[in-house]
């Protein structure tokens, strides 16, 4: 998979060069590149804001650098996706939201385009005008206000890389993830526990060291429901009520 990420702050997607991310572009699962959008103004200053169009608080990102900045991006097309443009995804507060089923989608795409807004965001015309000539995704992370992009694009690339093919080490991870799709679709995940079998003075469930596979699968889910109903009470009611098993519907 291709990204491009179009920022005033390159600086601030470094964190993508290291550990799951970045060792999945140095065995080049992932080709991500940064772009100052800075680069594409022409002014002494590299101005890429303005005051608002009918007043208001704040500035707007103007949409001269990103018009010619995204024309580069474009020109300079990805050799394993001649044919398919690629999807601009755009941060907002306002945008629909990005839940794992979206990362999954978004992770089929082999180009990706993510344009990190700053100020009050990015003048309408340039989404406007993407969106003649490539699909595009507005999105939020959710129902709190960022400065800007970056942090969303930090999100968004990690979940929708882990989900590439090969990225993660053990695919079960990716399968039984909280919100991955399948009959536990809407559950959040249970308890984990590792060595030592006693850390002080607490000790591990003992059916997790009991060797009995269909009994653990069972208090997994048992523990993942009452973790939801608990936390996420709104998930429960998501769940395929065909897909749990007798007991499941009577926790
Ligand atoms: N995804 C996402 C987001 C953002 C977000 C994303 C991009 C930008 C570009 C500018 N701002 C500041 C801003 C502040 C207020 C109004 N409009 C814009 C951004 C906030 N905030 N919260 C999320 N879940």
């Amino acid at each position: 998979m291709r990204v491009d990420v179009i920022t005033i702050f390159p600086e601030y997607l470094a964190p993508l060069g290291v550990s799951l991310i970045g060792k999945a572009a140095d065995r080049g699962l992932l080709d991500i590149r940064a772009h100052d959008l800075r680069d594409w103004t022409h002014d002494v200053h590299r101005t890429v804001d303005d005051t608002p169009y009918g007043g208001g608080p704040g500035m707007v990102m103007k949409p001269e650098p990103w018009g010619e900045a995204l024309d580069a991006v474009l020109a300079d097309v990805p050799p394993e996706s001649p044919e398919l443009p690629p999807t601009l995804v755009v941060p907002t507060p306002s945008g629909r939201p990005f839940t794992q089923a979206k990362a999954a989608q978004l992770a089929e795409s082999p180009w990706l385009i993510f344009a990190c807004g700053r100020y009050e965001g990015i003048d309408r015309r340039v989404i406007d005008a993407a969106a003649e000539r490539m699909a595009v995704e507005e999105l939020s992370i959710g129902d709190y206000v960022l400065a800007g992009g970056e942090v969303a694009v930090l999100v968004m690339v990690e979940a929708i890389g882990r989900l590439l093919p090969g990225v993660l080490g053990n695919a079960e991870s990716a399968r039984d993830d909280s919100f991955a799709a399948g009959a536990m679709e809407s559950l959040l995940e249970g308890p984990a526990y590792t060595k030592p079998a006693e850390w002080r003075g607490r000790t591990v469930p003992e059916i997790l060291t009991s060797g009995n596979h269909g009994a653990i699968a069972r208090w997994r889910r048992e523990q993942a429901f009452a973790r939801t109903a608990a936390h996420r009470p709104e998930l429960l009611a998501r769940l395929d009520p065909a897909a749990l098993d007798k007991r499941d519907r009577l926790a």
